[in-house]
């Protein structure tokens, strides 16, 4: 049994993992203010609710895009299981070709994501992910991460209207099922999220024309990805686990040199 991490700027989502298959998935809010106590508590209770024997879990794999609380989580994790996590960055074997300038700077879980969707869907792709910011990243047909794009998140977009504009309230980002609105709440669903369904196509279409490929699929993750997808047929498959999943394939690329690791540490 493996646990994995990722670490977004909103949510932390946890998965366990027996072989490929995903026993269970929690998720809690990014805070950078708790303690390695606090993240331990949160953690150990999460196993107890969903009654997983901390024992079991061999191995730890995180991804992160959240550096100031790397200290705080892998203190909880060293003191929960015993072991050093894996961080996937430099070092970390992820079978893909990183076509960005400094490979270095392409956040974690985009590179966590097209591992994911190339294993399961195959190239070309483009990869969307709706979280607090929403990235776009294209995918060549061998497998190359070619780059992509990075825009504020539907959520902290509406926030930043709210936070600037006295007369405007918070909304719930649903769809108000018109674009031409009567009220400031619809209206200003209908702008953001409407709005947003407009940057999505755009940016697809102008991604498409670059790749050139034919058949490229558009595969959608994160938490406001059903949103969305719901409004445009540019998104072709929608899958919640992409970041989850990525980071089982990423770990079974690392197996062996974790194994002895672990055999290491257990020696000590
Ligand atoms: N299950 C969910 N249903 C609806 N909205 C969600 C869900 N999970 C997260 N969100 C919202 O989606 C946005 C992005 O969340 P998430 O994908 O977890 O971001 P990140 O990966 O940056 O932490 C946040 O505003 C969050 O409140
Ligand atoms: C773009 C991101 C902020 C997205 O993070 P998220 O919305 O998932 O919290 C993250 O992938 C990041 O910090 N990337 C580093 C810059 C880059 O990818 O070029
Ligand atoms: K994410």
């Amino acid at each position: 049994m493996i646990l994995v991490f990722d670490v977004g700027n909103t949510n932390i989502v946890m998965g366990v993992y027996q072989a490929t298959d995903l026993l269970d998935s929690w998720r809690i809010a990014t805070d950078k203010d708790k303690t390695s106590d606090e993240y331990e508590m949160v953690i150990h209770q999460l196993f107890q609710i969903s009654q997983i024997n901390i024992k079991d879990v061999k191995d730890v794999i995180i991804s992160s895009v959240v550096p100031n609380i790397m200290y705080s989580l892998e203190h909880a994790i060293r003191k929960l299981f015993n072991l050093e996590p894996l961080v996937v960055g430099p070092g970390v074997k992820t079978g893909m070709n990183i076509k960005y300038d400094n490979p270095k700077q392409v956040g974690a879980d985009r590179i966590v994501n097209a591992v994911a969707a190339y294993d399961k869907y195959k190239g070309p792709l483009i990869i969307v992910d709706f979280g607090t910011a929403t990235t776009f990243c294209a995918i060549s047909e061998k497998g190359d991460y070619l780059g992509g794009t990075i825009s504020p998140g539907i959520k902290i977009s509406s926030d930043a209207l709210f936070q600037r504009a006295a007369k405007l309230p918070r909304v719930e980002l649903v769809k108000p099922g018109q674009v031409i609105c009567k009220n400031t709440v619809t209206s200003i669903q209908s702008g953001i999220i409407y709005g947003y369904v407009g940057l999505v196509e755009y940016i697809i279409k102008k991604m498409m024309q670059e790749l050139k490929g034919n058949s490229i699929k558009v595969v959608a993750t994160g938490g406001l990805s059903t949103l969305i997808a719901s409004e445009t047929d540019y998104i072709h498959i929608v899958d919640k686990l992409l970041t989850l999943d990525g980071l089982r394939i990423i770990y079974d690329r690392n197996r062996e040199d974790r194994l002895k690791y672990l055999a290491e540490i257990g020696q000590k």
